[in-house]
């Protein structure tokens, strides 16, 4: 595979980098600061390091969501972060509302899927609510392998105000975690969207995060062909190429919905 972790001084200088984004992001805006969801994972938990880092621990609102499916073991990690970084946070249960949407509309019971991303949509008004509400900006915690194959729910964990890791490979993401001063524990964690009961990224997505991360910078990101970056990173071509469809049939999420061009 290739070696897309950062050298020391890019570390540092990416650091700062992000801080600066989001302390600008904040300040263009003219708000009061950032609310986040705070999952125990490590994409929101780097992105609450370098909130805090940029606008101080009483400028950052996390939001602690749990669903049925979500495991105790998260749930009381993503305290620990909000408890360590010395930030307000709030514990919100959202299976209530889901269990509303599913009791209007019970033909949707069972769908992993559908009420997975309910899931995240509902986390998304939350976060809304209180960014409406303390007039704050809401933090993507999004990443540069997820949004190139659309690992995301649209509207869901997508909804969000800007995205401040949203450039870091997720090796990247994880280096940078143990740069700013995660606990091991959480940077070495299986990455989960804990939409639905048992649910891990890899295993979804057919391909490690490793494989991911190289197939985008080499190919999707990069210069060569799908046939160059099988024969270079000694991966099946059809592997390339579902990362390739993932990105192509995702191009929707990635961009502002359409509407017909004004007509003459
Ligand atoms: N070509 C197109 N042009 C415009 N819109 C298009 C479209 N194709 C689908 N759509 C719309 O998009 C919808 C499908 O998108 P969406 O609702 O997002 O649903 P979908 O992409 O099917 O599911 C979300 C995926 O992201 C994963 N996820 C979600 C949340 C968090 C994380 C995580 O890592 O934590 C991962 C989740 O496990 C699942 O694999 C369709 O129902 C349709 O409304
Ligand atoms: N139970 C939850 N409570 C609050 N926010 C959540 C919860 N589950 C998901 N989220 C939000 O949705 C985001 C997307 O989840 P995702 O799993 O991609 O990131 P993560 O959990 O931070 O890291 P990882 O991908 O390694 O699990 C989270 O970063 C978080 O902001
Ligand atoms: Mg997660």
């Amino acid at each position: 595979m290739i070696d897309l972790r950062f050298a020391a001084d890019e570390l540092e200088t990416w650091r700062e980098h992000i801080v600066d984004f989001v302390r600008d992001q904040v300040d263009a805006a003219g708000v009061d600061g950032a609310v986040l969801g705070l999952s125990g994972g490590i994409d929101s938990t780097l992105t609450a390091y370098l909130a805090t880092e940029a606008l101080g621990s009483e400028n950052v609102h996390g939001l602690v969501l749990p669903a049925r499916v979500s495991a105790d073991e998260h749930m009381s990690d993503a305290e620990r972060v909000a408890q360590d970084l010395e930030l307000p946070y709030d514990v919100f249960e959202v299976e209530p509302v889901v269990d509303d949407l599913l009791s209007a509309y019970p033909e949707a019971e069972g769908d992993h899927r559908a009420v997975g991303n309910a899931r995240a949509r509902v986390r998304a008004v939350f976060n809304y609510l209180v960014a409406n509400h303390e007039n704050r900006l809401v933090l993507g915690t999004g990443n540069r392998s997820e949004a190139a194959v659309g690992y995301f729910t649209k509207y869901g964990d997508g909804a969000v105000d800007c995205h401040p890791i949203g450039n870091l490979y997720k090796a990247q993401v994880r280096q940078l975690a143990s740069h700013v001063g995660v606990p091991d524990d959480l940077v070495e964690k299986t990455p989960t969207a804990e939409l639905w009961a048992g649910q891990t990224d890899e295993e979804e997505l057919g391909l490690t995060y490793d494989t991911l991360d190289a197939i985008l910078a080499t190919h999707v990101d990069g210069p060569l062909s799908i046939a160059a970056t099988a024969r270079e990173l000694d991966v099946d071509e059809e592997t390339v190429e579902h990362v390739r469809a993932l990105y192509e049939a995702n191009e929707h999420k990635r961009s502002a919905p359409p509407a017909p061009r004004p007509i003459e």
